[in-house]
């Protein structure tokens, strides 16, 4: 008996020391294959995680950079990170290493693995290879090309109509609003339009004291789960076993089992709006389909022939009541959301994706059902908080600089009087203010082009290659599965590169400044990037990330955040309210954000 107890206390003592060992992680510390590469020195358990978290992410990687230079490693709990911080070398890796580090292993918020086979189909995480080109080029044939790029401006000039009645309200009420909390519910009424074809209601008008005017609306419901979702990489508010999994990667079998089965507080709620958000997707698409199906059947009623192929191409047919009616997926909140443009729009992502595999010829060339939910559920999460942080970070620049809100608002009202001359000229031809083209605006542009340089909605990007990376500098040479992260923001705040890298210029976007604020290489101004210009600028500003992986709604994202700007500028301007911390804080966790909100006052112009 005595020996069975010993040799248990022995078990456990040695499991404790073994924690207390792999705590100090001594293999990474001293035989690590990174050990060559200059960085802070490791912290034993939650000392490296305590360093990153009580400060902003992107500010201790501009310190690292600062201090070691344009290649360095740093710790996240025991996990070392290869960090590239020199744009020469952002290009080379992001050129050559083509897949993200995530999988349920290697991501925390993947931990429990519960919506994997949806997780793993999203573009953003599908490791490179034919089902990842597969996807990108849906998203590319839907929002990249310029003809089905304009197809989603009306969506967009609807959406700010919808949406400018709270600015209203706030500038006759003088009532405080932050914008970047705000926003997120517009350029979610934006995303559920260009991806799925429904209004999310989102922008629904509110009471006094904001409140949205029905509560059982599910648009604020599907906000707030969706900005949840966004919490779960924050390492300040993430799942216990995150840090767990930081401290012990070796133990993540057991903290993903934990994860799943003994889910604490945070895990538990990640879970849920995850599945909410996953269900949204699903439901809609079952939606989508029901009502095609309704169609097409009543056409063969009716004698139609060849319904399917007639039907499909017709495009427009998903009517209002069939899909009002059809209830696949079970999906009660979905039917509250208000079917657009005569049914769930055929112009949107998600008709797209569903429509283009009929014409695949080949098999592996269509996306499943899946893939198909797995996308639009990317849309919608990559989509809607980076473009609302880009327009609520460029407002708090224009706010704190008077003289170039001054100059874009000569720009727009030019634009406008421009736009009214034209339409007398054309008596009864009613074509509304650009609701077919977005105006070339070159001082949007470079606001819009600044800020973003400033504030990346995106401030790192991170790659994971099964094959070592030689860097061709100082014989570094990265080796295979190892994390990297590429410090684009860095990049973007280096004075070598950027004069006077804190201020806010949009000039060095426009030829007057260009040579002298533009982006420097070899302490030469190099040709801007707005020019298309040479590789080594082309790196130096990189908010959407560069190679084959950069971010594919860019251009999206660009049009939505300048129409955007156009139509509020056209009829508002901000101030700061008292409320606002400054100076500017921000956070990094999936995207970058402003840490306080930023806190407006509203002026009608
Ligand atoms: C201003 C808004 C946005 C910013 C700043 C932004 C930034 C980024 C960044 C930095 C990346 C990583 C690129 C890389 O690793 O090289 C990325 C990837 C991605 N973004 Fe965006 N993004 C924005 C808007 C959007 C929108 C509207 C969509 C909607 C489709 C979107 C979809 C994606 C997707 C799917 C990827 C992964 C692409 C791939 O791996 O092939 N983003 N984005």
């Amino acid at each position: 008996m005595e020996l069975v107890s010993g040799l248990a206390l022995a078990g456990v003592a040695l499991f404790i020391l073994g924690f207390i060992w792999a705590g100090f992680n001594p293999i990474e510390r001293y035989l690590s294959p990174l050990r060559r590469f200059p960085g802070p020195a490791p912290l034993p358990f939650l000392g490296n995680l305590v360093s990153v978290a009580t400060r902003d992410l992107t500010a201790y990687l501009a310190d690292c950079r600062q201090a070691y230079g344009g290649v360095f490693k740093i710790w996240l709990g025991n996990q070392p990170w290869v960090c590239v911080a020199d744009p020469d070398l952002i290009r080379r890796v992001a050129y050559r290493v083509l897949s993200r580090p995530f999988s349920h292993t290697d991501s925390i918020h993947l931990l429990a693995g519960e919506q994997w086979e949806v997780d793993c189909n999203t573009l953003v995480f599908l490791k490179n290879g034919p089902t990842w080109r597969l996807a990108r080029r849906a998203f590319e044939s839907s929002i990249i090309h310029p003809q089905s790029l304009a197809g989603h401006l009306p969506a967009v000039w609807r959406c700010v109509r919808r949406y400018t009645p709270r600015l209203e309200r706030h500038a006759a009420t003088g009532e405080p609003l932050d914008l970047s909390s705000d926003l997120a519910d517009l350029t979610l009424a934006v995303v559920g339009e260009a991806a799925y074809g429904v209004d999310f209601r989102t922008t629904d008008e509110q009471q006094d004291g904001g409140r949205p005017a029905d509560p059982s609306a599910p648009g604020p419901a599907l906000v707030a789960a969706v900005r949840e979702c966004f919490d779960c990489l924050d390492v300040n508010k993430t799942t216990m076993y995150g840090p767990l999994k930081m401290i012990w990667p070796g133990l993540t079998p057991l903290w993903r089992w934990m994860a799943k089965h003994l889910p604490d507080a945070a895990q538990t709620r990640h879970m849920r709006v995850r599945q909410k958000v996953a269900d949204v997707s699903r439901q809609l698409m079952a939606q989508w389909q029901a009502a095609k199906a309704k169609t097409a059947a009543a056409a063969d009623t009716a004698g139609a022939t060849a319904a399917s192929g007639a039907g499909a191409e017709a495009g427009a047919g998903v009517g209002v009541g069939a899909g009002a009616q059809a209830k696949p997926g079970g999906g009660g909140a979905v039917q509250a959301f208000v079917e657009v443009g005569g049914g769930i729009s055929s112009s949107s992502f998600m008709a797209s994706l569903l429509e283009g595999r009929r014409g695949a010829a080949k098999e592996e060339e269509r996306l499943t059902d899946l893939q198909i939910v797995a996308q639009c559920l990317t849309f919608l999460l990559a989509g809607f908080e980076t473009t609302a942080a880009t327009i609520s970070f460029t407002a708090f620049c224009l706010a704190t600089h008077p003289e170039a809100q001054a100059r874009l608002l000569a720009e727009v009202d030019e634009h406008f009087a421009r736009q009214a001359a034209a339409e007398q000229q054309q008596q009864g031809q009613q074509q509304r203010e650009g609701d077919d083209a977005l105006p070339e605006l070159p001082y949007l542009d470079a606001v819009l082009k600044e800020s973003m340089r400033l504030y990346p909605a995106g401030s790192a990007l991170i790659r994971k290659s099964p094959q070592p990376l030689d860097l061709g500098r100082d014989g570094l040479v990265i080796p295979g599965n190892t994390f990297v992260c590429l410090a684009t923001h860095a990049v973007m705040h280096d004075p070598a590169i950027w004069p006077e890298p804190e201020a806010f210029r949009p000039e060095r976007f426009l030829p007057e400044g260009s040579s002298s604020l533009g982006p420097m290489v070899g302490g030469a101004a190099a040709s801007a990037p707005a020019g298309g210009g040479a590789d080594a600028a082309a790196a130096a500003w990189v908010p959407f990330g560069m190679g084959p992986r950069m971010c594919v709604g860019s251009k999206f994202a660009t049009m939505v955040s300048k129409a955007v700007l156009l139509q509020i500028y056209r009829r508002f301007t901000f101030e700061l309210h008292p409320k606002q911390v400054l100076p500017l804080r921000t956070r990094t966790a999936l995207t970058h954000a402003p840490r306080d909100g930023i806190w407006v006052v509203v002026k009608a112009r």
